[in-house]
């Protein structure tokens, strides 16, 4: 159907550049007033004929650093083909001995260590104001429901791949990785994770009033521990395959029982009614029509 809505979206980091173990239906690119996303968008079939949206970060190709993804276009291209939750992947740093490489996290919380050089908000260079809520940056009913399904799945896969829930992740700017003080202070701060990846994505959904939740995969112990070299892009690239393929598997054993939950799907409509300052005389035309992209229930 051409213009069925696609109510779940998968975006996937470092290593998960497709879903290869879902039917491909079509590729779609859609341009923005953001501008165009990383990569055209893969719309792909479960088995039950429901259709998700495939979106990679850093492009197909791996070609946008964390720094210049283009968040704004990829999360308003998605909410375009109707994407009301989003599962987000990412290759993250571990900050605890626990979190092994190789095991999967969820995380509730974000401390912001990125320098203010990525565009994160939809309002920019617009005269129209919003204060989003961000207290619980993932969308809590999602992560409570994608907990046991997870588990579930992992232990299906049989690799032994451990899930940790409730776990704060660092979001630093790179691409340089940590300097060790660094990484021994976020765990002095309380992180447990870090990437370069989940903001301002985590902020933009939220701004879209679309759900979130980021399965972080681990795929090191970054530079905290005393007696271990510090991390290296090739650490990472040893356990990206693998975390990739169990991503994928992941990813097909929850998307199936996600896209009939309407309720949840919508857990994050209506969350940004309060957030919007009161409409001044000022207001103009093309920034409603930009804005009305992304919340066309408020803007139109
Ligand atoms: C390849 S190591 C650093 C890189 O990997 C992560 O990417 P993603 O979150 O998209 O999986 C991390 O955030 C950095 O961008
Ligand atoms: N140690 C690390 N720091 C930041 N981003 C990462 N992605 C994977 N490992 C990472």
């Amino acid at each position: 159907m051409a213009d069925e809505k696609i109510l779940v979206g998968v975006i996937g980091g470092s290593g998960l550049y497709h879903l290869d173990n879902l039917t491909f239906v079509k590729e779609v690119y859609p341009e923005t007033p953001w501008g165009f996303p990383s990569s055209p968008i893969t719309i792909a079939s479960l088995p039950s004929g429901a259709q998700v949206a495939f979106l990679a970060r850093h492009g197909k190709h791996h070609t946008y650093s964390p720094s210049t993804v283009p968040s704004r276009a990829n999360i308003a291209s998605l909410k375009s083909l109707g994407v009301r939750t989003i599962i987000a992947f990412s290759a993250v740093g571990s900050l605890r001995e626990e979190i092994a490489p190789g095991h999967f996290a969820l995380p509730n919380q974000i401390i912001d260590r990125t320098k203010g050089i990525r565009p994160t908000t939809f309002f920019d260079e617009t005269n129209i104001v919003a204060h989003t809520a961000f207290g619980d940056p993932f969308t809590n009913k999602l992560l409570e429901w994608l907990e046991g399904r997870i588990r579930k799945a992992l232990e299906d896969d049989g690799k032994g791949v451990k899930l940790h829930t409730g776990k704060c992740i660092v979001c630093m700017e790179g691409p340089q990785f940590s300097t060790r003080a660094e990484s021994v202070m976020y765990r002095m701060w309380g992180g447990d994770l870090i990437n370069m990846s989940v903001l301002p994505e985590a902020k933009l959904a939220r701004e879209a009033e679309i759900g979130y939740a980021l399965i972080a995969t681990a795929t090191d112990y970054d530079s905290w521990r005393p007696h271990s070299d510090s991390v290296t892009a090739a650490e990472v690239f040893k356990t990206l395959k693998q975390n990739a393929d169990t991503s994928r598997h992941v990813a097909a054993a929850v998307l199936e029982d996600l896209v009939k939950e309407t309720n949840l799907l919508e857990a994050e409509a209506g969350s940004m009614k309060f957030s919007i300052m009161p409409r001044t005389a000022e207001q103009k035309a093309s920034d409603l029509k930009k804005l009305s992209y992304v919340l066309p229930d408020y803007f139109s």
